[in-house]
């Protein structure tokens, strides 16, 4: 195979965030719940270091989303039959995924809680 150049590495790249973000529901939901995030911490005025937290939360979820997909794919190309590898492939893939999610919304509470109450009263 021929050295691929960096423009190629990069579209190859957005490509397969185009697949997923295009075939991937889970992954628009994560997508518009981090778009949430983002305009929250812009109105209560998040501090630098949150943002950073915030930026991770929302990074780490994204990165298991896909990864999660590639999986699915893989599994489904090497064992499109029942079989139980793949569902311990999958269901494993899927729980990254939600350990990530549990992780993002305890860090959100730890953001958000204490200036959105500030911001009520
Ligand atoms: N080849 C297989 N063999 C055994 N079980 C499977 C197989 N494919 C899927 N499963 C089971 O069905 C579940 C759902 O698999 P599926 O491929 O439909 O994922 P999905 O619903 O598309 O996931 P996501 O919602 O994350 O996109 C898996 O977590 C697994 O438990």
């Amino acid at each position: 195979m021929r050295q691929r150049s960096i423009v190629d590495v990069f579209r190859n790249a957005m490509e397969g965030l185009i697949y997923g973000f295009r075939t991937q529901r889970n992954l628009r939901v994560h997508a518009v719940l981090a778009l949430v995030a983002v305009a929250a911490g812009w109105l209560l005025d998040i501090s630098r270091t949150d943002w950073m937290f915030i930026s991770l939360a929302i990074g780490f979820v994204i990165v298991t989303e896909l990864l999660n997909t590639a999986i699915e794919i893989v599994v489904d190309l090497a064992s499109p039959e029942i079989h139980p590898l793949a569902k311990a492939a999958k269901d494993t893939a899927a729980g990254a995924v939600l350990l990530a999610a549990v992780f993002a919304v305890i860090i959100g509470i730890f953001v958000y809680l204490k200036p959105f109450i500030r911001w009520i009263f």
